[in-house]
C-alpha cells in the first residue's frame, strides 16, 4: 500500500535523446505506476508523439520546459502545452507574475477550447522553478547576481508564484517546510536534486536522500541519473520506493 503511495509521488526524469531510449527504461519499469517528466532532451526529440504514447500507458506526465520569455509568448506557448494534455508543466519564477499570470491563462484558454470542441480536460497543474537545484550559494551571490541566501531566494520566488496564482514551485527539499509554512501546506513542491545515500551528486547542489525529502513534506520527488544510470534501474527504483514508502509510514504514525 505504502508502495503505491510512494510511486504517486516519484517522478521519474525521462532524460534520454530518442524515443526509444526513453523506451527501454519504460520496458524495465513496467506497472510501477510514477509520474514520467518529460523534459528538454526527450521532447525537441520526440515530441508530442512521445507524450501521447506515455499518456496511452495511463501515466502521468509532468513536461519540464521551464518557459521564460514574455508574457504573451509564454501564454501562447502554455496553450500549445495544455493542449497536450499533460498534467503538469512549469515556467521560471524569474519571469515575474505578469509571465507566470499568461502561462495560466494559456492553460485556460487550451481548457476553452477542447470543450467547445466536446471534450473535458483537466487543467494542468502550473508551477514554477525557483532556483535551480545546480545553483549553490555562491554561484547565486557571485553569477547571478542575487544577495542574500539561497533559501530566502527561493522562498521570495515562491511568494511570486503564489501571488500569481500558480500551484506550486521546484525547489530543492532544503526549502520545503519554508515553502509550506509561507505559502500554504497545500503549495505543492517538486523536488529534484535527489540523491541516495553514496549516489553521485553530479552537477546537483542542493540535495537530499528519497527518505528525507519525504519526512521534509515535500509533493514530489524527481530522480533522474540515481535510476537512468544504474546498472538496475528497476532495483534503484524499487529502493528508492522502500525508502519513500518507509518515510511515509513514519509520517503517518505521528
Ligand atoms: O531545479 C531543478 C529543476 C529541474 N531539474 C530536473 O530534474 C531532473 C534531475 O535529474 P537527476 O539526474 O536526478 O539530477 C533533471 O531532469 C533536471 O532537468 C533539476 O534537477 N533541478
Amino acid at each position: 500500500m505504502q508502495i503505491t503511495a510512494a510511486a504517486s509521488r516519484l517522478m521519474v526524469a525521462l532524460d534520454y535523446p530518442n524515443a526509444a531510449a526513453a523506451e527501454r527504461l519504460l520496458t524495465e519499469l513496467k506497472g510501477i505506476p510514477c509520474y514520467m517528466k518529460v523534459g528538454m532532451q526527450l521532447f525537441y526529440a520526440a515530441g508530442p508523439a512521445f507524450i501521447e504514447r506515455l499518456q496511452r500507458d495511463g501515466y502521468r506526465v509532468f513536461l519540464d520546459l521551464k518557459m521564460h520569455d514574455i508574457p504573451n509568448t509564454v501564454k501562447g506557448a502554455a496553450q500549445s502545452i495544455a493542449s497536450m494534455g499533460v498534467d503538469m508543466f512549469n515556467v521560471h519564477a524569474a519571469g515575474g507574475v505578469k509571465m507566470m499570470e499568461a502561462a495560466l491563462a494559456g492553460a485556460a484558454l487550451a481548457g476553452t477550447a477542447a470543450k467547445e470542441a466536446g471534450s473535458t480536460p483537466e487543467q494542468p497543474l502550473v508551477i514554477a522553478v525557483t532556483q535551480l537545484t545546480s545553483t549553490d550559494q555562491r554561484v547565486l551571490n557571485e553569477e547571478i547576481g542575487i544577495q542574500g541566501t539561497v533559501e530566502d531566494a527561493v522562498v521570495h520566488y515562491a511568494r511570486l508564484a503564489r501571488l500569481a496564482g500558480l500551484h506550486g514551485v521546484v525547489a530543492s527539499p532544503l526549502e520545503v517546510k519554508r515553502i509550506k509554512e509561507t505559502c500554504d501546506a497545500s503549495f505543492i513542491t517538486v523536488t529534484p536534486g535527489i540523491r541516495p545515500q553514496g549516489a553521485e551528486r553530479g552537477d546537483q547542489s542542493r540535495v537530499m536522500t528519497p527518505g528525507e525529502a519525504i519526512r521534509q513534506g515535500t509533493d514530489y520527488i524527481v530522480v533522474g541519473r540515481p535510476i537512468t544510470a544504474a546498472p538496475s534501474p528497476r532495483q534503484a527504483a524499487e529502493a528508492i520506493l522502500a525508502e519513500m514508502a518507509e518515510a511515509l509510514a513514519e509520517l503517518s504514525s505521528r
